[in-house]
């Protein structure tokens, strides 16, 4: 809809409409349409204010346009406490937690909608996640549940929808396994399949609750923040130790001191691959306890409506706290003043100022694209010198005829068919989501959505022309489909309605990840979470935020880099206790414990 100078994007799922300008002084300042009534704020000419509100009536077809009291509209004189690069639900939960905490934020999103890889998009009635689709953290108990506690922070909450199986692994050998809601449930299941190997068993995932309960006895804050950091060790030594114990450590060794059977093991790689894409040997011991755990405590729960509504409702709470969130806002460069980060200057020339710059890009990103010129921080180095940048995703969005699907299908299913070795190779195992079966709202009915994917590199799809482009696409995905067909469902060809395959280009392109990377993976054999940066950065007031720092990928683990990052910002500009003199002993000691990393 075109309404002069504002063009408006109406989230379909719940029927809001955010207004966007390409004149700085006037973006912004409209807000939220819902139940027949529009919203907008700070409508500084009056004359245009009555047309806008005059054409909005009759456009949208509603009784009512309501102004909301103003706040300084967004432009290029604007100072805000903290500038938001991304609206990933990392960078979200940053903008968010900072809002709460009185801070003016803004957030400035290349894309139309909030959520990054965990955003949406409609297509002939379907609504497709785009990425992330097992929620973590999604429960009501416990200190772990933080896309929980995030929302509730800004006064939403949401309708979940329990998971009964986390997935469903169909492995070499025809080892079928379920990982049940119930913890007991999972073991019975596993030992089932590996009698001898009980003890073993018991004693790994044993080790996973001790670390899993003691970050649940935690209250979550920023590890480069002294004054929590060290009241935490005061309040909970026992679990602080053991938490710094496992810190270095990696599943893999872990699991070889209590098991023995290779294909055992190879299982446990495989629970590994599906959260870090690398296999048990070179995955943190704190992240396998993390979610090999939480989806037995909180359980995996899914948003009715889809993961997108999670990034619209941080989207809409921020705006709530009167900080402020701007769309088609591509920042192009970090503007430094003296080496220190002071704003950020958009690909249309504008530019937005303030105390501290948060990137929700990737590091990669963050140092190689958007500080043109600066030489790489050492701790950038050290970084790159430990992790590289993982392989992106293939993509296959279906629509499907919901009678291919035999009854009591699981949501989520990971296959790799024959080959233990073909684990970690591209196109070797294949991901599949099918939200539908939780949420049949997502899709037109009688049908089902199927969402595949399997690990894919930018190089295959790179300097292809566009035919041959879109013909490696349509056979690639010919042959994924296939092989679930075998496996899985028969007939599953024939039962397509709709298809759309993406790329690692694809990744790139809407998800502004370098290579469409899907995150952070260790060069070679990590010290577990050891080398992974915090927030801080090299460049003083420049954070950076999401699945590039610790504790890496994951929507809650970059949720938990958000409520991190906003504390360390707090406490920077005053907003929270800071001892300068702590703070310049502890970021010391954990640079260079990254050093032995
Ligand atoms: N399942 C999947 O396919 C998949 C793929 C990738 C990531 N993930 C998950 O997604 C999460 C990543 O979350 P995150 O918070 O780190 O980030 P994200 O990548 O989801 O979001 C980053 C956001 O920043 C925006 N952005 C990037 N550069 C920008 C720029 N220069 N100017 C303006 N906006 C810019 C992007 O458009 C995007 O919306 C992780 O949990 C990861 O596990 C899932
Ligand atoms: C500082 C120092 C040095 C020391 C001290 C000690 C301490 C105190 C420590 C502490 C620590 C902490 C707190 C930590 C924390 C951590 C955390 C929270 C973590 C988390 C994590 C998470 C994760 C990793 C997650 C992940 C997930 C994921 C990735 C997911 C994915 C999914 C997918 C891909 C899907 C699948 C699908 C199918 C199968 C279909």
């Amino acid at each position: 809809m075109n309404l002069g100078c504002y063009q408006t994007i109406q989230f379909p799922r719940s029927g809001k409409v955010r207004f966007l300008s390409s004149n700085p002084l006037k973006s912004s300042h409209l807000k939220g349409i819902q139940a027949g009534s529009v919203k907008f704020r700070n409508f500084q000419v009056s004359q245009r204010r009555k047309d806008v509100t005059m054409r909005l009536k009759s456009m949208l077809s509603v009784d009512s346009v309501v102004e909301m009291e103003g706040k300084e509209g967004v432009s290029t004189e604007s100072k805000y406490d903290a500038i938001v690069i991304g609206s990933g639900i990392g960078g979200l939960v940053a903008a968010t937690q900072l809002a709460v905490k009185g801070a003016k934020v803004l957030v400035c999103e290349k894309y139309v909608i909030p959520g990054g890889s965990s955003g949406y998009y409609q297509r002939d009635g379907y609504t497709f996640d785009v990425g992330s689709s097992v929620m973590f953290g999604f429960s009501d108990k416990g200190n772990l549940n933080l896309i929980t506690q995030a929302l509730s922070a800004v006064g939403r909450e949401m309708e979940v929808i329990p998971d009964p199986t986390t997935v469903h692994f169909h492995l070499p050998n025809n080892l079928s396994v379920r990982v049940h809601r119930e913890y007991s449930e999972f073991i019975e299941e596993l030992t089932s399949k590996f009698p001898h190997e009980k003890e073993g068993i018991l004693k790994f995932y044993g080790k996973c609750w001790k670390i899993f309960n003691a970050l649940n006895s935690l209250q979550l804050k920023s590890l480069e923040e002294p004054i929590y950091l060290f009241g935490q060790f005061f309040q909970k030594p026992l679990e602080c130790l053991t938490l710094a114990y496992y810190l270095p450590q990696n599943a893999g060794d872990i699991a070889r001191k209590y098991v023995k059977d290779p294909q055992l093991l190879s299982f446990i790689d495989a629970e590994c691959f599906i959260v870090s894409t690398v296999n048990a040997l070179r995955t943190p011991m704190i992240n396998a306890g993390m979610v090999l755990c939480d989806r037995h405590f909180g359980g995996i729960n899914y948003p009715v409506g889809g993961v997108g509504g999670i990034a619209e409702s941080l989207a809409e709470g921020l705006i709530d706290q009167g900080s402020e969130i701007l769309y088609k806002a591509n920042v192009t460069n970090i503007i430094l003043d003296q080496g220190k980060a002071v704003g950020v200057r958009l690909s249309d020339g504008r530019e937005f100022f303030a105390q501290t710059i948060i990137s929700n890009a990737t590091r990669w990103d963050t140092f190689g694209k958007l500080l043109k010129g600066e030489n790489l921080p050492k701790e950038e180095e050290n970084f790159q010198k430990i992790y590289v940048k993982a392989p992106s995703f293939l993509s296959i969005h279906m629509g499907v005829k919901a009678d291919v699907l035999p009854p009591d299908t699981d949501c989520h299913h990971f296959v790799l068919e024959d080959d233990w070795t073909r684990l970690e190779e591209s196109y070797g195992s294949i991901f599949l989501s099918i939200p539908t079966v939780l949420d049949s709202s997502l899709a037109p009915k009688g049908h089902h959505i199927l969402h595949i994917f399997t690990t894919s590199s930018i190089e295959d799809w790179e300097g292809l022309p566009p035919k041959d482009y879109e013909a490696k696409k349509e056979l690639i995905a010919k042959e994924i489909i296939g092989r679930l067909e075998k496996k899985l469902f028969p007939g599953l060809k024939s039962s397509i309605v709709f298809k759309e395959v993406g790329t690692p280009k694809t990744h790139r392109r809407f998800l502004a990840r370098d290579i469409g990377t899907y995150g952070p993976m260790p060069r070679q054999i990590p010290k577990g979470l050891l080398g992974m940066p915090f927030n801080t950065t090299g460049i003083s007031g420049l954070y950076c935020v999401g699945d590039s720092c610790f504790p890496g990928q994951g929507v809650i683990a970059v949720a938990f880099s958000g409520v991190m990052c906003a504390h360390r910002v707090a406490a920077d500009i005053g907003l929270e206790k800071k001892s300068p003199i702590l703070d310049t002993a502890l970021l010391r000691l954990l640079a260079w414990l990254r050093t032995l990393a």
